[in-house]
């Protein structure tokens, strides 16, 4: 068992397939984390550093490579092209996907049609905030997932933030709605509140610093006060004084409260219909 005396287990050998956005924020945690040597695909990325290889096809994947992990991060429409080629991994080491929508039945089939028939595959919906060790993943695995497969998945998430599990596959959806895509949608609110600054005459410049550090600076009360959401809004909010006016505009039903779910209902129907 791990405690505070006893440092986390290394982080073991992996094949990164896809090291985009989601990949390299990932792999920019797992590198300040002591990466064991591991083999990165991806057709755009030359600068990634020894001990880890890089390859750009997957024709040049070594065959003398034992990963204790594959994690797949390529777009989920290139799932199909992707998964044959990685199958003779998959035949020894578990599967990590954090392709959005891409289900685990999906995905273990296709497996099994390229050659590696039961192989292990277990989800995960982390976000860009990984790249800064400040992520949310939550995972799903199977029952056919044992327990050090789910530890080893726990022992990599946790490198880049914080990590939670869910028991429904289908709950992935949502929270891909919510914290996969979450970051978005708050840096959305930084440009907005820039772009309305400027409109209320302020200088560009002053306008973006002081929405950025608006926005980094609440959610860092947030993070170190513990505190409810809405109690931290109530604390900003002085009766009668100017926050409840811009208040009354957004938490008007019809306004952000609608918004927020339904933009969140469209993400998780995206997501939902990205499994096929
Ligand atoms: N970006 C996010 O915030 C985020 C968050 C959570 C999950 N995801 C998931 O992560 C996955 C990747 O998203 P992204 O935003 O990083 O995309 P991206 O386009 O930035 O990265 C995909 C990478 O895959 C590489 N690639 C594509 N086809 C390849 C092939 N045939 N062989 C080798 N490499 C190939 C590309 O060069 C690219 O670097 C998606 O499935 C997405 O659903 C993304
Ligand atoms: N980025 C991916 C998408 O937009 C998945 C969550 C965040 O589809």
């Amino acid at each position: 068992m791990t405690d505070e005396k006893t440092p986390p287990a290394p982080l073991p050998p992996l094949l990164l397939v896809g090291c985009g956005q989601m990949g390299g924020a990932m792999l920019a945690g797992w590198q300040a984390d002591g990466l064991a040597p591991s083999v990165i695909l991806d057709r755009h990325r030359d600068d990634i550093p020894a001990p880890h290889t890089v390859v750009r096809q997957a024709a040049d994947l070594p065959d003398d490579f034992t990963p204790a992990l594959i994690v797949l991060a390529t777009k989920p429409q290139k799932a199909a092209d992707i998964l044959p080629s990685i199958a003779r991994f998959a035949r020894h080491a578990p599967v990590l996907s954090v392709m959005a929508g891409k289900t685990v039945g999906g995905l273990t089939a296709a497996l099994a049609a390229a050659g590696a028939p039961g192989a292990t595959v277990i989800r995960a919906m982390p976000n860009t905030p990984s790249a800064v060790g400040q992520g949310m993943t939550v995972c799903f695995a199977p029952p056919a997932a044992t327990e050090a497969d789910r530890a080893l998945c726990t022992r990599l998430l946790s490198a880049v933030g914080d990590v939670a599990w869910v028991a429904e596959e289908r709950q992935m959806d949502a929270v891909t709605a919510v914290s996969g895509s979450g970051p978005a949608y708050v840096f959305l609110l930084a440009e907005l509140m820039e772009q309305a600054g400027i409109a209320q005459g302020l200088p560009a410049g002053l306008a973006r610093q002081i929405a950025r550090r608006t926005v980094s600076g609440a959610g860092a009360l947030m993070e170190q006060s513990g505190l409810d959401a809405a109690e931290l809004r109530r604390r900003v909010t002085s009766p009668g004084g100017t926050t409840q006016k811009a208040l009354d505009v957004l938490m008007a039903p019809s306004a952000w409260p609608a918004e927020m779910e339904a933009a969140i209902a469209a993400a998780a129907h995206r997501a939902h219909e990205l499994a096929s």
